[in-house]
């Protein structure tokens, strides 16, 4: 194959499993074929960002990695991202040992995928001089075509012509294509969104939905605005409708008394962001430009750019990606492995007994499920405290008081080994000149306590917050909200919607962690806040509603404590009667495929459609799936990985849209097909892994209008438990379906 010209974001978007033939259903990719040379770019990537030239001289299947790595293609791809990234650091590459690397000259050598490969296939890499450091894949080796690197270094090489030449077009191409994502729905409203529209809002204006609202919709819209205001309600009781209008009565209401009050509606998505910004234009017909409607990083891009830019030659992990995500865990992996090898022995003894086993085990699904849990602690616990290391750092991780939905850690010998792993993970990503959203946001306090904010906030900052899906908002993140409000005289008034069952596990912690979190700050914003409750759901019908509450009570006992929880025993849906939910139990895995594919082709004309994917560890072979689906041409198929891509929102009444069901939050469709759901039977004893999975099935049934179809396959371990439950209540209906 012709050689491949690609970024550090493209390969860790191909990373999370999306097939290569999915590339052209994928919203964040561009694939874009030259005379000498491909190019894959994908969105967010800059002109002046380190270029990887992959030669491809052996290639005839595989896109990137080395043919007959493409059943590991998803670990190989991360690593070689990672790769690039540690080539960045100033002062040299540094490999973790058990990439058992080789080094001669510039050329380095390394093994290619991380799980056990029997021909021990190795990467000849070389990162080139200049800032930043583009690397090139020139070939690979394995036990057939073994190659020293010496002999290696003796062939003449020599860079494509002409590579660095389209690459500014491509990255200006993809990034020129989100932009007119992101910017159309509100300079072309009536063209663009007139079909989801009239789904969300009806076409209906401000009165008159404010007498159609239910009374406890109304209720909240009227609500005085002295103080905060938390409205909870399950999936679809119309939360962010009813946020939306209140924002625009506060507006029209202060216009009326002559002032002109600045409103930020935050979102965590911005897709959500988009689709609220469309809806108020609806409703009002025409932009309130006293309105901003952001996702939270994106304001804090605005009012600090210093913190969020990559000003200091630092980017930024995210985890507002599912490639993110991944590259986090695959770090974690890493980091685990060399901890293991090396400092393992010296802490092996003071630690509990539970978690020696966990760190010990060699299965590839403990050490996954363990460096989920650590992600989580990282993030939600140790850097929501805003603990690096450094001196001291360790004594106030160990003085943090745990609360249950926390991993268990037993002894402070427990939690020794874990700030341990924390401080690998945080020196590697140092070295790798990267940054998590946590430190970013860290900083970006710091900046929000100065008096030069304090000064500036009289005008940049906002009289009125609404935050929709506040339950996904990390602890961290929802202590920035604070300074963004404009009077510091008094306390900011924030008017957040919460469903804590939509958010797995990590976010169920940001809406708990409250109990537990010493911040005055963050007591301030939720100690003196009314209550608002809404009982009727709107979007879906009374039989996916019986579904819901199933999943509801399928949930095992979390105390979120009386503010948080909803009462599902009221909860009514005023939607007519539909049909009941269905499960299709195929035989084997593809014959689950074309059982979806049926459905599809069924389905696809009466309205959009979504295939939610509930365990993001199998969407590797669903996103094949809808590759497969796209090709076809008969259907329009997009596939959304992160809580950047907007695709989702595209102008059409009809689509199929794929992804995991995380990123589907805030969304709505008229059917929703549901696979991936892994067993989560009743000696699951990870709680709070079962917690995420019944949220994330809770998120993927309750984005559905009108129709519901769960999939499942005797392969992955047939339906599960809580399915035949609601077989058994008649809540689901069986059926067979394709048997090979
Ligand atoms: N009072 C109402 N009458 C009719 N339709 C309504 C009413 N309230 C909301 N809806 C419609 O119900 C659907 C769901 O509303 P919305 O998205 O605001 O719910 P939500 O509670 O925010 O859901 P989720 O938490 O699942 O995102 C939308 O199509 C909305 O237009």
């Amino acid at each position: 194959m012709k050689p491949l010209i690609t970024t550090i974001g493209a390969l860790k978007e191909l990373a999370t499993g999306l097939s290569p033939d999915a590339i052209g259903t994928s919203s964040t990719l561009l694939l874009r074929t030259g005379a000498l040379v491909d190019f894959i770019v994908a969105r967010g990537d800059s002109i002046s960002g380190p270029r990887v030239v992959v030669m491809r001289p052996l290639n005839e299947v595989e896109v990137v990695v080395p043919d007959g790595l493409g059943s590991s293609r998803a670990s190989v791809l991360s690593r070689m991202a990672s790769f690039v990234e540690r080539a960045q650091a100033p002062g040299g590459i540094q490999l973790p040992r058990n990439w058992t690397s080789y080094k001669y000259n510039s050329l380095v050598a390394f093994y290619a995928d991380a799980r056990s490969d029997p021909r021990s296939t190795r990467w000849i890499a070389e990162p080139l001089a200049g800032e930043p450091t583009d690397v090139v894949f020139w070939t690979s080796t394995d036990n057939e075509r073994e190659l020293d690197l010496d002999r290696f270094a003796l062939v003449p090489r020599e860079l494509p012509k002409g590579w660095d030449q389209d690459f500014k077009g491509a990255v200006q191409e993809v990034n020129a294509r989100s932009e007119l994502e992101v910017v159309k729905p509100n300079s072309d409203v009536e063209i663009s969104l007139a079909p989801i529209e009239s789904s969300l809002t009806k076409g209906w204006t401000y009165d008159e939905w404010h007498a159609a609202i239910s009374r406890d919709q109304r209720q909240f819209v009227d609500a005085p605005v002295d103080k905060s205001i938390r409205l909870r309600g399950p999936a679809g009781s119309g939360k962010t409708l009813a946020l939306t209008l209140k924002a625009i009565r506060e507006v029209t209401s202060s216009r009326s008394r002559g002032s002109s009050p600045r409103v930020l509606i935050v979102t965590h998505s911005w897709s959500l962001a988009a689709q609220i910004s469309n809806s108020i234009d609806s409703i009002n017909g025409a932009p309130i430009p006293e309105i901003d409607v952001f996702p939270l990083l994106e304001i804090a891009r605005t009012l600090s750019p210093q913190y969020v830019n990559d000003e200091s030659g630092f980017s930024l992990i995210g985890e507002d990606s599912f490639s993110g995500k991944q590259a986090q865990l695959d770090e974690i992996l890493d980091v685990l492995t060399e901890f293991k090898e090396t400092d393992w022995v010296t802490f092996r003894a003071q630690a509990s007994e539970v978690l020696r086993r966990r760190i010990d085990s060699e299965d590839i699904d403990d050490r996954f499920a363990l460096a989920w849990d650590l992600s989580i602690e990282f993030g939600s616990v140790i850097g929501a405290s805003a603990i690096f290391p450094g001196v001291g750092a360790e004594l106030r991780y160990l003085q943090l008081s745990r609360a249950t939905w926390m991993l268990p850690l037993e002894s402070p010998g427990d939690l020794k080994v874990v700030y341990a792993i924390y401080s690998r993970y945080v020196e590697s990503l140092d070295r790798r000149a990267l940054l998590t959203s946590d430190q970013v946001l860290v900083d970006l306090l710091s900046h929000l306590e100065t008096h030069s904010w304090n000064r500036s906030r009289r005008s940049q900052g906002y009289d009125l917050l609404f935050v929709d899906e506040f339950h996904l908002f990390s602890p961290l993140e929802r202590q920035v909200l604070h300074y963004l409000s404009r009077d510091t005289s008094i306390y900011p008034r924030v008017f957040m919607a919460v469903d804590p069952r939509q958010s797995p596990s990590e976010a169920f912690i940001g809406v708990a962690a409250d109990e537990t979190r010493s911040s005055s700050a963050s007591d301030e914003l939720l100690d003196d806040v009314a209550q608002y409750e809404l009982t009727t759901v709107h979007r879906f019908t009374p039989e996916i509603l019986r579904l819901v509450k199933h999943v509801h009570h399928e949930f095992p006992t979390l105390d979120l404590g009386h503010d948080w929880e909803i009462d599902f025993s009221n909860v009514e849906s005023s939607k007519e009667s539909g049909a009941v939910p269905r499960l299709i139990c195929a035989g084997t895995a593809a014959g689950e495929e074309s059982d979806i594919a049926r459905a599809v082709q069924e389905l696809y004309p009466r309205g959009r459609l979504a295939l939610a994917i509930v365990e993001s560890k199998q969407w590797r072979r669903y996103s094949a799936l809808a590759a497969r689906l796209g090709e076809s041409k008969k259907h329009h198929v997009s596939t959304i990985t992160s809580r950047g891509d907007v695709e989702a929102l595209a102008s059409r009444a009809r689509g199929l849209v794929v992804g995991p069901a995380e990123y589907l939050a805030g969304l709505q469709f008229d059917t929703v097909l549901v696979a991936g759901i892994p067993d989560m039977g009743d000696n699951f004893t990870a709680l709070s892994e079962k917690s995420r999975l019944l949220s994330l099935l809770y998120l993927a049934l309750s984005r559905a209008e009108r129709d519901v179809r769960v999939f499942t396959n005797n392969d992955d371990g047939g339906a599960v438990s809580v399915l035949d439950r609601a077989v058994a209540n008649g809540l689901l209906k069986k059926e067979q379906g394709s048997q090979v």
